[in-house]
């Protein structure tokens, strides 16, 4: 299986159960890991037979800088669910790192894998 993937990505947007966090942006930071074929890109070169990085992350910043969740389990399953559904994604790992929630932790957050499954013939 090949990986590939987008780490540090940090993205301003309103998160949280607290009141103050309903009226100011903080930082979550993602490092995603895609399941991805690389053969027919690597055998023909070519760009339109790549899963395009930068289309992903413009996709995944623009979703999540709008977003308003309170819960990161939300946030970071809907993440998931737009790279399973809207690109040839078979398997995604995603680590979601709200630094600076917890005083005294410089991270805290949460991982999660998720699959497309198929039907068994
Ligand atoms: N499991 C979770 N626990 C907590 C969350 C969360 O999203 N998932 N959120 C908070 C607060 O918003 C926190 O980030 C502020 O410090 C608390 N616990």
């Amino acid at each position: 299986m090949d990986i590939i993937f987008l780490g540090g990505l940090e993205i301003e947007t309103i998160i949280g159960i607290y009141d103050w966090e309903r009226t100011t942006k903080q930082t979550v930071v993602l490092d995603i890991e895609m399941a991805f074929d690389i053969n027919k890109a690597a055998e023909t070169d070519d760009i339109a037979f790549a899963l395009d990085y930068k289309t992903v992350s413009k996709r995944i910043i623009s979703f999540v800088e709008s977003s308003q969740f309170f819960l990161v389990e939300k946030l970071i399953v809907e993440i998931s669910n737009i790279l399973l559904t809207e690109f040839m994604i078979s398997w995604v790992k995603i680590t979601l790192n709200k630094k600076g929630a917890i005083r005294g932790a410089s991270n805290v957050g949460i991982v999660i894998e998720r699959a497309i499954l198929l039907p068994i013939k």
